[in-house]
């Protein structure tokens, strides 16, 4: 495999704040990457500096090998930008606003490709509309269509899903999906880490400006060591031999993290021993979201 993008050892500091505090990655051709991380973390100015729109203050960004600085143009060609916020033109129409888009990367007759693009994003019977007279939700199509009319094999959007409707979340990810199928790489930043689980092959997770994590979506999840026993305990006290489990305590519910389901056996003998009822009792799985607020807090 080879890296599609390619990010060394990258800083940016806006005065006296580090956005960006020595990054490294790849990414590899055909992935569909997740880049996840609390407000602030750092994702858009990862995701502009490999877009070229912003410098970053030291270190590398390829795209396809070309250098993001140095080789501007053709790393830019190789990328379609979904950004998070809606920019636009108001007096175009959407196809003339598609249009326009080919134009800048020089595809005079570029037609079948944006009917095409317009159709998978419903946008078809939108397409003579003026941009000003769109709902957020179809602009937001647009913006996607737009980062998609010169067929990328590098895509990336920057919570796309933010504010959309369900039908539109769903429409784009299919779309999205498809074009992942089809041999495109896809980068996304969101907070909806359902969506990010259930998508993204692999995953990258920014806090302050650092990567915390960077593995698997499958291995992320083996990592939380996988199990939690929430229980509702008679009278509400737990063993002071359990407080080592104790991960915490929500709606009068203990949550111990067990390493293994052995213990659960251990953590049962404990609470007989002891005289304490259980009066319910589940056994959960780790999702993404209890993954992440773990490493966000070791950090
Ligand atoms: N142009 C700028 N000037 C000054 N500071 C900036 C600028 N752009 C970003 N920052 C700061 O850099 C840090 C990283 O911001 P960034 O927008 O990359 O975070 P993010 O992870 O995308 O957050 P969010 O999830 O809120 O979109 C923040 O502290 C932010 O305030």
């Amino acid at each position: 495999m080879s890296a599609v993008i390619d990010i060394r050892q990258v800083h940016k500091a806006f005065g006296p704040i580090k956005a960006l505090d020595g990054v490294s990655l790849s990414i590899e051709q055909g992935e569909f990457f997740a880049l996840l991380g609390p407000n602030g973390a750092g994702k858009t100015t990862l995701i502009n500096i490999v877009a070229g729109l912003t410098r970053a203050t030291s270190g590398e960004v390829r795209v396809m090998g070309y250098d993001v600085v140095a080789d501007y143009r053709h790393a830019r060609r190789a990328l379609g930008v979904v950004p998070q916020e809606l920019v636009f033109d108001p007096f175009f129409t959407v196809r003339e606003t598609l249009r326009i888009q080919s134009g800048y990367f020089g595809l005079a007759h570029n037609d079948d490709w944006i009917d095409e693009v317009m159709h998978h994003l419903d946008l078809t019977d939108k397409a003579e509309r003026n941009m000003r007279a769109l709902s957020g939700g179809m602009k937001r199509r647009v913006l996607v269509a737009q980062a998609l009319v010169h067929k990328p094999p590098v895509i990336v959007l920057d919570e796309p899903t933010a504010g959309v409707d369900v039908e539109l979340r769903q429409g784009l990810w299919n779309f999205v999906k498809k074009l992942n199928r089809d041999g495109h790489t896809i980068v996304l930043t969101t907070h909806y880490l359902e969506e990010a689980e259930t998508l993204c092959s692999r995953i990258a997770m920014l806090k302050q400006g650092r990567l915390v994590a960077l593995d698997t979506t499958a291995n992320l999840l083996a990592t939380m060591s996988g199990r939690y026993l929430k229980l509702k305990l008679a009278p509400e006290q737990l063993p002071a031999s359990l407080h080592r489990f104790l991960a915490g305590e929500e709606q009068g519910r203990f949550v111990l993290a067990l390493p293994d389901y052995a213990t659960l056996e251990t953590v049962l003998a404990t609470l007989r021993e002891a005289k304490i009822q259980v009066l319910d009792m589940e056994l959960a799985q780790p999702d993404l979201e209890e993954v992440f607020v773990s490493i966000m807090n070791r950090e």
